[in-house]
């Protein structure tokens, strides 16, 4: 099959409609449960409700990144669903072909603080024969999934049922030239009984043409150790995002554009340094990492401050407690990424950040530099 990239690269596809949106997400979301105090699950008396979901994290931080943004799913008719999908549409994402399952509940999960010196943190899930779970492609329109210049899709999905491995398996061999399909890995060790199973993972990531997988679950689900390992094994995606926690990220990418030469030999590997951030919550970052790479992808902007946006996006999210967060605006982003890499090292990102950088200050008066 022949793909062509209609993101970034500002080509218009062979005779394929103009996209209406520019990023389009697929994923369950879930009512999700913070604690009000740290401690174990077991321990903690009460908490408060946000909203969760890879995919919808990454459609509500692109919008409001100042994209447009579509998300598709299924929730139940219960409250919690017109609760995801009214928080997510305050977000500014397109809801309007997210289906209601009158037979199926909202999936739920509570989690713990967690430890911030490691990030990890505990998690409980409530959405085995989840609405989402329900998804297959039969309950899809074609013109709203395919309707944007990107696709983003993340492995999460593959391990809800059977019925929604098949959903991933079609979209990642069967689609059209465009749009560009951007696949997480998100591998979630809590909703794969066996470990042997989510080698689908590496399956799935071969068919999408950009993709972003931790270093860390490379080596969970993969037994892969490190970016070049990984790529050895991946070689099939034009785009391929190591993320290395608080190390940085590495991009591997070909050098010319699929249909063309496809020897890795030829590409490129760009790594950038993650940021000193005061870690409130780790959960997010992923997304938000994707988030703020894709806005640069969208952008058509060079590896190094695709990779910068993401770390800075990430950024955000590591400075919250929930999942969401308000992404730096536009202007600052692009003047922090811009930042030579004594700066950028010496960058230091505390809680408030982002808000300090809408109030029209300069740059270097808003984040502190060591
Ligand atoms: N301790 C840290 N310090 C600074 N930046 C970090 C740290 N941990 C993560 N990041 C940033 O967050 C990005 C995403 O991290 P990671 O891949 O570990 O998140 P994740 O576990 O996938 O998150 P999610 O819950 O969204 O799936 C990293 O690429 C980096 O930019
Ligand atoms: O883990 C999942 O399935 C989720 O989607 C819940 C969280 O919101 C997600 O992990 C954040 O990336």
């Amino acid at each position: 099959m022949t793909r062509s990239s209609n993101a970034g690269d500002g080509q218009a596809p062979d005779g394929a409609p103009v996209p209406d949106i520019d990023v389009v997400c697929l994923g369950e979301s879930m009512v999700t449960f913070l604690p009000r105090l740290p401690g174990r699950l077991a321990d903690v008396p009460s908490f408060d409700r946000a909203i969760g979901g890879a995919e919808s994290n990454v459609a509500c931080t692109l919008a409001r990144t100042g994209h447009t943004t579509r998300w598709i799913s299924r929730v139940g008719t219960d409250g919690f669903g017109d609760h995801l999908l009214g928080a997510i549409a305050d977000c500014g994402v397109d809801v309007r072909h997210v289906r209601r399952d009158p037979l199926r509940p909202t999936g739920v999960y509570f989690r713990t603080a967690g430890d911030r010196a490691t990030g990890t943190h505990e998690v409980a899930y409530y959405r085995a024969g989840s609405a989402a779970s329900a998804m297959t492609a039969a309950d899809l329109d074609p013109a709203a999934l395919y309707g944007g210049r990107i696709l983003h899709l993340s492995g999460i999905t593959a391990a809800l049922s059977a019925d929604c491995l098949g959903l991933l398996t079609e979209l990642t061999t069967r689609r059209p030239g465009r749009p560009l399909l951007s696949f997480d890995v998100n591998y979630r060790p809590g909703l794969w009984q066996d470990t042997a199973r989510a080698r689908v993972l590496l399956d799935l990531a071969r068919g999408a043409d950009l993709v972003f997988v931790g270093d860390d679950e490379a080596r969970d689900a993969w037994g892969l150790h490190g970016p070049r390992a990984i790529r050895e094994a991946l070689p099939e995606p034009h785009t391929l995002v190591v993320k290395q926690g608080k190390a940085g990220a590495t991009v591997f990418r070909r050098t010319r554009e699929p249909g063309g030469c496809c020897d890795d030999a030829t590409g490129t590997a760009t790594f950038v340094p993650a940021l000193d951030v005061d870690l409130v919550a780790a959960t997010g970052a992923g997304d938000a990492f994707a988030a703020g790479f894709l806005s640069a992808t969208l952008r058509g902007l060079p590896d190094r401050a695709r990779l910068r946006h993401g770390h800075l996006w990430a950024a955000a999210a590591l400075t919250v407690p929930g999942d969401l967060a308000t992404p730096p605006s536009r202007p600052y982003a692009d003047r922090l990424a811009a930042l030579d890499d004594p700066a950028w090292a010496g960058l230091h990102l505390a809680p408030g950040w982002t808000d300090a950088a809408t109030s029209g200050h300069r740059a270097d008066e808003e984040v502190s530099t060591h």
